[in-house]
């Protein structure tokens, strides 16, 4: 009797992966999961001490027995799949990722997962395998067919960390992020964008009077950009002047979510990030956080006529059209989280909003602000060549001397433009990729086959710097956007704001915050590294990367 049971614990076990865990996706309920097992066990001590006469050690003996066999035959059957059935395992890539995702994981121990799929890529080509279930691929046609707007693939799990809570951008149901997008769309219209230039400004003058006060000595400039990036970003979500660029200082809510990037860098599986939320205190940050914008936008929603009235259009007034006539649109759980979505999407998309979670590593003040890292790089690279400045220089003088100009006036400059692709294609702020998942059919790029349900990234640190698709890859030429196409092979290989319908809804806002401020800095500052600055930029890949402190010297031109 006992054998049968045991074997039937075993079978079990083996059915449940093969008809089960197998087939569907089960990353939302690995607690459930844990609690089923632990109740099952507890509750088979109880029926075997009172109906069976089991003394307690038995029936611990026995309970523990039977569960152990039940897991040994589900992790057995999901060891001998992956090992021997799986349909990735004629793709390349290292022997131990077949069997764990954590392999991947353990690789991340000093956060640079964009330098460890730069380097399995030189390993193993183009595809490689890099999980139980996943592959990274820096093959070029990836872009379109992943992420582009015939894109048959869909967001990975990687998008329910965050679940119950869900914003635009971790819906992973095609129809409902479209619906929800054309809510948004409006906000970074042409006219949603001139609207917003005034603030846009007023920071870049800002900005401009901190380098002007610390001229000729070293200042951490992406630290800076760090706040500048908060103080718009804060006031297009709010309508509010947080005047972290005159203070030095963040929020509290924000300050903590400093702690909060470093476990990200760890890739792990969402089943056990999930798990890891789930452990009481762990994610105090996060929910410091998530109150932070549920108050401010109260207060936004509270304030919403005197703000209208003043004119200063912000984009949640353009989110909060879609509510008229809701009585209290703040009490909306996607408007609280795309409100969120709204400050940190500037900042690290997707990333923080998950997880306020405390990461011993992260001890200090991370610049993950995707456009501040941008502006970060693009005055490092500047900083190493004085010729550049002066070509920025030249160009941009005759767009904007003796008048009052405004990103009308230098949308179009191309070495500004170059100088910008080139930041973001040698150290793009979204380095490793945002993953999907590919749909039940699977799907063909270049020669090769992807079975259907495999999770695919396509790492734009990597794509930026492979010879195939740029000349001299390594190197900042500004003008291979403009004079030298030669040297870009593969266009669609560039990919920095992702494409589709999925891709980055505050593309041009962030550029517009790019070609301004730095065409402001360029017209009054030369800039070099401060003694001691690194000429190499070692980041810190957290989904968005964190630059770390660039200390440069401006002085005037
Ligand atoms: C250099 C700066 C920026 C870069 C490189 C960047 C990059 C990206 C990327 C790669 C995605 C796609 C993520 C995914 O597939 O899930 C994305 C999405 C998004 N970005 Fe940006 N971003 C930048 C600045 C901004 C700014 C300033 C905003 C303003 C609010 C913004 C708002 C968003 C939003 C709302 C999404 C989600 C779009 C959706 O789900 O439809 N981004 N960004």
């Amino acid at each position: 009797m006992a054998l049968l049971v045991l074997l039937a614990s075993l079978a079990a076990g083996v059915a449940s992966h093969v008809f089960y865990f197998n087939r569907y996706e089960c990353h939302l309920h690995a607690l459930l999961y844990l609690q089923g097992l632990l109740a099952t066990w507890a509750a088979a001590c109880l029926a075997l001490t009172t109906f069976y006469g089991y003394t307690t050690r038995d029936a611990l003996t026995a309970a523990s027995s039977s569960v152990g066999l039940f897991l040994a035959g589900a992790y057995g059957s999901l060891l001998v799949y992956r090992i021997f059935l799986n349909p990735l395992n004629r793709l390349p890539g290292p022997w131990l990722a077949r069997v764990s995702t954590f392999y991947w994981s353990c690789r991340l121990g000093k956060m640079d997962s964009y330098l460890q799929l730069q380097a399995m890529h030189k390993q193993y080509g183009p595809i490689v395998r890099i999980g139980s279930g996943d592959l990274s691929i820096i093959h070029p046609e990836c872009i379109d067919l992943a992420y582009g707007p015939d894109a048959k693939a869909m967001k990975s799990s990687f998008y329910d960390q965050e679940l119950p809570l869900r914003s635009m951008q971790t819906m992973r149901s095609k129809l409902e992020h479209g619906q929800r997008r054309k809510i948004w769309a409006p906000a970074f219209s042409d006219k949603a964008l001139r609207a917003y230039k005034t603030k846009i400004d007023s920071y870049n003058d800002k900005y401009v009077r901190r380098v002007t006060e610390s001229i000729g000595t070293p200042v951490n400039a992406s630290n800076w950009f760090n706040l500048y990036s908060f103080d718009v970003m804060g006031s297009l979500a709010f309508g509010k002047d947080y005047h972290m660029l005159e203070s030095g200082e963040r929020p509290p809510a924000l300050e903590l979510l400093k702690d909060g990037l470093g476990v990200l860098a760890f890739y792990f599986p969402t089943w056990a990030f999930r798990l890891l939320l789930a452990i009481p205190g762990l994610a105090g940050a996060f929910h410091a956080f998530v109150k932070f914008c549920v108050d401010e936008l109260d207060w936004r929603v509270k304030h919403a006529a005197e703000i209208d009235e003043k004119g200063g259009k912000d984009i949640l007034s353009w989110l909060l059209k879609s509510y008229e006539g809701v009585e209290k649109p703040q009490a909306d759980p996607i408007l609280q989280a795309d409100t969120r979505l709204i400050i940190i999407a500037g900042v690290c998309p997707v990333a923080i909003s998950l997880y306020g979670l405390r990461c011993p590593s992260a001890n200090t003040w991370t610049h993950s602000d995707t456009t501040a890292t941008t502006l970060s790089v693009i005055f490092f690279l500047l900083a190493q060549d004085p010729s550049q400045v002066q070509t920025l220089r030249n160009e941009l003088r005759p767009l904007t001397e003796g008048r009052q100009w405004s990103d009308v006036d230098i949308r179009q400059a191309p070495h500004l433009n170059g100088a910008i692709n080139e930041a973001l294609r040698l150290y793009p702020p979204v380095s490793s990729a945002f993953p999907r998942l590919t749909a039940p059919e699977g799907m063909r790029i270049g020669d090769t086959w992807i079975p259907g349900n495999t999770t695919i990234r396509a790492p734009q640190y990597v794509m930026g710097r492979d010879e195939a698709s740029y000349e001299d890859a390594e190197k900042f030429v500004p003008e291979r956007w403009y004079s030298k196409p030669h040297m870009v092979k593969l266009k669609e290989a560039f990919a920095p704001f992702s494409v589709g319908p999925m891709g980055c809804i505050g593309k041009n806002l962030a550029l517009t915050e790019l070609r301004t401020l730095t065409a402001r800095l360029v017209l009054e500052f030369d800039v070099r590294l401060a003694p001691g600055q690194e000429n190499v930029i070692r980041m810190k890949d957290h989904i968005t990367v964190d630059v770390g402190d660039i200390y440069l010297v401006f002085t005037k031109a």
